[in-house]
Parts: structure tokens; sequence; C-alpha cells
């Protein structure tokens, strides 16, 4: 059975208390920090940047922080997360001139990198670059806001990377973001991801480890 990550996305956390919710969800099982970076200018919505992700660090954070990018351009923005204690850093290849240099970049600051697919957007921006990549996210909803609905066809496109992934022989993991929940977590997982990113499912609910428990049970 593949290592299974549940990375909250923060995107759906209180921010008037981020410290005490990112606390709260680690101590209720989850793996991973999502870190959802957008600009107003890829997406149209407005977030945290990399101070907020070397506060959460001196808070006394020690989970791996999963930063997705959602920023144009990104090249300052990869440097200034990884001095930040970013672990994961992931962006969206249309937004870098050059994606396969913003790998490297990523790489060379001594974080693990990964590519981010919208909807859309072909699995073919990968293919040359697979022996740069620590992360595939596949997006299920178009990026820009949580509480959206997972899009179903994303489930195919699932199991066309997990044969690229599987064909490449690269340890790359497959990240699933976007309307993830306790009733489709399982198809996902069958579809090959083997790490989900969850904000409204986790803190949109009151009991954030009877959440994250109800998605690691049906993950089996
Ligand atoms: O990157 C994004 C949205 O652009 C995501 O990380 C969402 O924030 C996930 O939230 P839910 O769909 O799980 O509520
Ligand atoms: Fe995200």
């Amino acid at each position: 059975m593949p290592e299974y990550k549940i990375a909250p996305s923060i995107l759906s956390a209180d921010f008037a208390r981020l410290g005490e919710e990112v606390e709260t969800v680690l101590s209720a099982g989850a793996d991973w920090v999502h870190f959802d970076v957008m600009d107003n200018r890829y997406v149209p919505n407005l977030t945290i940047g990399p101070m907020v992700c070397q506060a959460l660090r001196e808070h006394g954070i020690e989970a791996p922080i999963d930063v997705h990018l959602m920023v144009e351009p990104v090249d300052d923005m990869i440097r200034m997360f990884a001095d930040a204690g970013a672990n994961y850093i992931t962006f969206h290849p249309e937004a870098s001139r050059h994606p396969d240099r913003s790998l490297q970049l990523i790489r060379s600051l001594g974080c693990k990198a990964g590519l981010a697919l919208n909807p859309a957007s072909s699995l073919d921006a990968a293919k040359y670059v697979m022996d740069k990549l620590d992360m595939i996210l596949l997006m299920s909803v178009n990026p820009g806001f949580g509480g959206q609905k997972f899009i179903p066809s994303t489930l195919a496109k699932l199991r066309e990377a997990r044969r690229m992934i599987d064909a490449s022989g690269f340890d790359i993991r497959l990240e699933i973001d976007g309307g993830v929940n306790r009733d489709n977590i399982a198809d996902i997982a069958a579809a090959g991801a083997d790490t989900f990113v969850a904000g409204s499912a986790i803190f949109g609910t009151a009991d954030y480890a009877e959440a994250i428990g109800a998605l690691r049970s049906s993950l089996g």
C-alpha cells in the first residue's frame, strides 16, 4: 500500500488563529500542512506569503509545509519560500517562463519540487521533466478558492498520471487538490493518488480528528 499523506489546506482555516489551527490539525493526525499562495494575478484571489510560512516555523510547527504557488512569475517566490522553511514547493508550469529551470531552482534550494496541473491542462507539461520532479499535483477544481466540487474527469487523469509515474521509475508523489472528502477519497486513491489535500472537508468541521480519521479509514 502506498504511504498516504493527508495535507489539510489552511485556506479553509481561521486565519485569525492560524498558528493554533495548524497545531490543532496536526495533533488531530494530519501529515503535512498545505499552504495555498495566491497573488490575484494567476488566480482571482489573494492569500498569504512567505512571512506567514516563516511565522508558522517560528511558532514551532515542524511538520512538512507543502507550498502550492498560484502566482506568476514563480522564481522569486520559490526563493522566498525556501528561505521561509517550505519543504515542498509546487508551481503551475504556465506561470513560469522556464518550468524546467524553476524545478531545478527548487531542488537547488534544498526543497522538493512539484508541478501543479489545472483541470483542463494536459499531463504533457510533466512528461519531459520527470527526472526533476518530486511531486505532481493534479487540481481537481479550478484554482483560486476552497470549497469547490471535485471535477470527476480528474479520476481518469489520475490513472494516466499514475501510469506515467510508474513507468518513469522515479520517486514522485501524486497529489490531488480540490473537493476531496470522505465520500470520494477511496475512488481518488484507487485512481492512483497518494497525497490528499483537503481544506473544507477538515476545517469546515467541528472535530478535525474525526474528519481526518474518516478520510484515513476510507483509504483502507
Ligand atoms: O489550491 C486550492 C484551491 O486553489 C486548494 O488547496 C483548496 O484550498 C482545497 O480546498 P477544498 O477544495 O478541499 O475545500
Ligand atoms: Fe492547493
